[in-house]
């Protein structure tokens, strides 16, 4: 028998399968440029730039007023709350210019962690109160889909059953509300790279945690469909000695994604987590030629891989902005032929593409 009380209508169902389907249409990925204002303090810090609302206008400008040709790589542009409602330097809205290149808008939903009590300085995630008034507010104000990071980590007793279990319900609690609201909700379970454990236990923890968000998002009547998931790579921990090869990698990803995710869901954007530009770039095109099964598109929703040599690049001076936009659209690039496995690594590397971009403790 059919479910008795259905949680979406058809309609609703088609416009976020739509949706979830254009962002990783043909090679397409996301760029995650939702930092809030304090990651994005972090990220200007490194390049001798003040955090103020101007300088981040600024280079995200810059970011979205690429050639329109970047609609080719970029299916869907993740904001942080401020940028949803900034504009260029003639008084565009950021959003629209976005749109207008054919590029889906994205917003991040969650609102930073909290502590979880009598664990090992685990943490859940915070924002469901008032989620669904936030989400109907930006469906009017243009996005279309939403994102919200909950983060688990390798250590003595993590994750812990409680950890897995809260971040799980929650991400599947905020997908509901999304999706009610017409948003596509990205689910992102990040176990986060710190630690020295090898590639093997990143999968076991990996796989444990996606099949208890899995089991999340059935329970919580979530459409798989009209989802998104955005995962970390099988990798090992950023203090491990032994080192894989992107084959390696993308072995153990697929394999752990095989044994967890259903072929309902049309798209799965990993993020980039700390790797350099280069690494994020040659680990999604194994994934891409992984010859194990593969239901879902494989694509990418970078942060950290595909911005930092254009912040680099910009250092905060307007005269970069050629350089700036360069360095951005080649990695753009770069990922979109990943994402369809035909990146063909040409040589050496610029110093900036091969710097790994870790952070330690990136809980926020
Ligand atoms: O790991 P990356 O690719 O740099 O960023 C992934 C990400 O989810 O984490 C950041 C912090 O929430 C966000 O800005 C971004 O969307």
């Amino acid at each position: 028998m059919a479910h008795q009380f259905p949680a979406l209508t058809s309609e609703q169902k088609k416009a976020l399968s739509e949706t979830a389907r254009r962002i990783v249409a043909n090679g397409k990925g996301i760029l995650a440029a939702d930092e809030s204002v304090g990651t994005m303090g972090n990220r200007l810090q490194r390049i001798k730039v003040e955090n103020t609302e101007e300088n981040r206008r600024q280079f995200r400008e810059l970011l979205f007023t690429v050639d329109s040709s970047v609609s080719q790589s970029i299916g869907g542009v993740i904001l942080f709350h401020e940028t949803l409602y900034q504009k260029d330097g003639q008084g565009k809205l950021f959003r629209d210019i976005l749109k207008e290149k054919g590029i889906v808008v994205g917003i991040k939903l969650d609102q930073g962690v909290a502590p979880l009590a009598g664990t090992n300085k685990e943490t859940t995630v915070q924002g469901l109160d008032g989620l669904s008034e936030r989400c109907a507010q930006y469906k009017k104000d243009g996005a279309d889909f939403g994102k919200w990071r909950a983060v688990l980590k390798i250590d003595n007793q993590c994750p812990s059953h409680l950890a897995i279990q809260e971040n799980a319900n929650t991400l599947a609690r905020y997908a509901s509300i999304c999706q009610q609201n017409g948003l596509v909700p990205i689910v992102e379970p990040e176990v986060i790279p710190d630690g020295s454990h090898d590639m093997e236990h990143c999968q076991y923890v990996t796989e444990k945690v996606l099949a208890a968000v899995y089991k999340a998002l059935n329970d919580h009547h979530v459409y798989l469909e009209g989802t998104l998931l955005k995962p970390n790579m099988v990798t090992a921990g950023h203090a491990c000695t032994k080192k894989y090869t992107p084959e390696q990698v993308a072995m153990a990803t697929v394999t752990a994604l095989h044994r967890t995710v259903p072929a309902a869901v049309p798209g799965i954007c990993f993020l980039s987590g700390g790797m350099s530009e280069e690494d994020a770039t040659l680990n999604l095109n194994a994934i891409n030629l992984c010859p194990l099964p593969k239901p879902w598109k494989l694509s990418f929703s970078y942060g950290r891989a595909l911005q930092a040599s254009a912040l680099a690049a910009w250092g905060g001076k307007a005269e970069n902005k050629k350089a700036t936009q360069e360095a951005f659209m080649k990695r753009a690039l770069a990922n979109s032929q990943a994402a369809k496995g035909q990146y063909v690594h040409m040589g050496s590397s610029d110093s900036a593409s091969t710097q790994s971009l870790f952070t330690a403790s990136y809980t926020y």
